[in-house]
C-alpha cells in the first residue's frame, strides 16, 4: 500500500522543518512551485538527506527542447516522482521521458491531465474543449501513456476510467482528497481517502487537510488508515 503523499505547500524551509518535526517516520512528500521556486534545489537535497521520498511537482509545460533540457536538471536531483503537463503534447512528453530516464531510471514520470480545481463548465467554456471533462482526462492519459510515461495526476473521480482505458499498471496520483469534516477550499473534484481507495487510486496527495491541522501526525495517520481501508 502506497503512503499518502504529503504536499509541502509552504514558502520557507523553516516552515517545512517545523511541520516535519511532528513526524517520527520518513514520509513521501511533494514539493511544488511555492517551495521550490522560492528556495531552489537545496530543498530537495535536505529532504532526501532527512530520509523522505520526494515528488517534485513543477508541471513542466513548454516546447519539447526546453522541457527536455529542464528535465535533465530535475532528474539529477534524485527524486522518486516528477511531472509534466499532458497538454504540452506527445512530443514534449517524449522528450521529458528521454531526459528523465537517462538520469533517473527508477523514478516515476507522470502527467497532469486536467487540474482538480477545474469544473466541467470551465473545461468546456473557458478552455474551449469539445470533449467533456471525463473524456478529456482519458484522452490526456492515453497521450501520456503513448509517450511512455508511468501514469497521470487526475481527480480520484476519474481513476477508474483511466485504469479501464490504460490498464491497472498505469498509475493514478490523485489530489483533491478531503475527509468529511474538511473544507473544500479551491478544489472542485474531491473525494474522501476511503473513496479514493475504492476508486482504485494508486497514490493520494494531501496538503491542507494535514498541514493546517492542529495535530498533523494524527491527521496523517487517520487519512492513511482510511485510505488503506477502502474496499479495493
Ligand atoms: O500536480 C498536482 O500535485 C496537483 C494537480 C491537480 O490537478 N490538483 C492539485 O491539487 N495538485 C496539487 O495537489 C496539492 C493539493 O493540496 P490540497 O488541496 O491542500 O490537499 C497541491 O499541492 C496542488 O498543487
Amino acid at each position: 500500500m502506497n503512503r499518502p503523499i504529503v504536499a509541502l505547500d509552504f514558502s520557507t524551509m523553516e516552515q517545512v522543518r517545523a511541520f516535519l518535526k511532528h513526524f517520527d517516520e520518513p514520509l513521501f512528500v511533494k514539493v511544488g512551485m511555492e517551495l521550490y521556486l522560492q528556495n531552489g534545489p537545496e530543498v530537495i537535497k535536505e529532504l532526501r538527506s532527512m530520509g523522505h521520498d520526494v515528488f517534485l511537482d513543477l508541471k513542466l509545460h513548454d516546447i519539447p527542447n526546453t522541457v527536455g533540457k529542464a528535465m535533465e536538471g530535475l532528474a539529477a536531483l534524485d527524486v522518486q516522482m516528477t511531472n509534466v503537463h499532458a497538454q504540452g503534447g506527445v512530443a514534449m512528453m517524449k522528450r521529458a521521458a528521454e531526459s528523465f530516464r537517462n538520469y533517473n531510471p527508477d523514478g516515476l514520470l507522470i502527467a497532469v491531465t486536467q487540474l482538480t480545481s477545474m469544473s466541467e463548465e470551465v473545461v468546456r467554456e473557458e478552455l474551449g474543449s469539445r470533449l467533456s471533462l471525463d473524456e478529456s482526462v482519458v484522452h490526456f492519459a492515453k497521450l501520456a501513456q503513448s509517450a511512455g510515461l508511468d501514469g497521470v495526476v487526475c481527480s480520484p473521480l476519474e481513476a477508474e476510467l483511466i485504469h479501464e482505458a490504460c490498464g491497472k499498471e498505469f498509475i493514478t496520483v490523485t489530489p483533491g482528497i478531503r475527509m468529511q469534516s474538511d473544507t473544500q477550499d479551491d478544489q472542485v473534484r474531491i473525494i474522501t481517502p476511503e473513496g479514493a481507495k475504492s476508486a482504485g487510486c494508486d497514490y493520494i496527495v494531501v496538503g491542507r487537510s494535514i498541514t493546517r491541522d492542529r495535530d498533523p501526525s494524527e491527521k496523517y495517520h487517520r487519512i492513511k488508515k482510511e485510505f488503506e481501508s477502502g474496499d479495493k
